[in-house]
């Protein structure tokens, strides 16, 4: 099958969970606190605290508040835009400052590239924020990948297990969802994808399948099953 698109998510199918789980979320743990104690008046993030007093419905809650159900929302992994935005924020310094990389698998690199190669638009759809998405493909363990990107969603267009968010990104690719395939680990986001016709692939790095869709255990395999 020849896609036009390929949208592929990024925690445990780009990337290992333990990456997120372990470096990822630690850091942000660690250091959301100070940034947020000392950049509250900027408007970028003072925007982002608005959302986080609006999700509460605690409109007088103090940045103390705010940093505690921010740790909260942290903790239990909860998909929170403004906890994405601002965990973005906070991951820009721990790639400039070198403390880690983007974790990418090897055939993630080479299969993107090649893809790219052949002509088919790569797009990323991911809970981090986009710019948490740009950082980790720019500070990648295999180099800046960003070039092979022609855009990145993440939770503003919607809940990656709704239906409407696929809706929205097909309607911004202008594309006919039979073009599209859509690369996950999690069978509740393929679902919602494949209710629209978009193609799909569960991408099963660690475990076993639970759902009905095809598999692969890595993007080399997805790309044999294009052939
Ligand atoms: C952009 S890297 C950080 C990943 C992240 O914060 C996350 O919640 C992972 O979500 P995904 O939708 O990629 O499984
Ligand atoms: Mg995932």
């Amino acid at each position: 099958m020849n896609y036009s698109a390929i949208i592929t998510d990024i925690e445990g199918t780009t990337s290992r969970i333990s990456f997120v789980t372990e470096v990822l979320f630690p850091y942000a743990a660690k250091h959301l606190p100070d940034f947020i104690r000392q950049h509250q008046q900027l408007p970028a993030v003072a925007c982002e605290l608005a959302e986080v007093r609006k999700l509460m419905a605690q409109p007088q809650a103090d940045a103390e508040r705010c940093i505690a159900q921010l740790l909260e929302w942290l903790a239990a992994d909860q998909k929170v835009t403004p906890l994405k935005t601002l965990q973005g924020m906070v991951w820009a310094d721990g790639y400039q400052s070198g403390a880690f990389t983007g974790h990418i698998y090897p055939d993630v690199a080479a299969e993107l590239a090649d893809w790219h190669g052949q002509g088919i638009k790569l797009y990323v759809y991911s809970s981090g924020s986009v710019a948490a998405q740009q950082l980790l493909f720019q500070h990648s363990d295999f180099g800046d990948l960003t070039p092979l990107f022609s855009g990145y969603f993440d939770t503003r267009i919607g809940a990656k297990r709704d239906v409407s968010a696929y809706a929205a990104i097909l309607q911004q690719l202008q594309m006919p969802p039979r073009q599209v395939l859509f690369l996950s680990d999690v069978t509740a986001e393929l679902d919602a994808a494949s209710q629209l016709g978009i193609a799909t692939v569960q991408v099963i790095r660690e475990g076993q399948s639970a759902g009905k869709h095809k598999t692969a255990n890595d993007f080399y395999q997805v790309q044999e099953m294009m052939q």
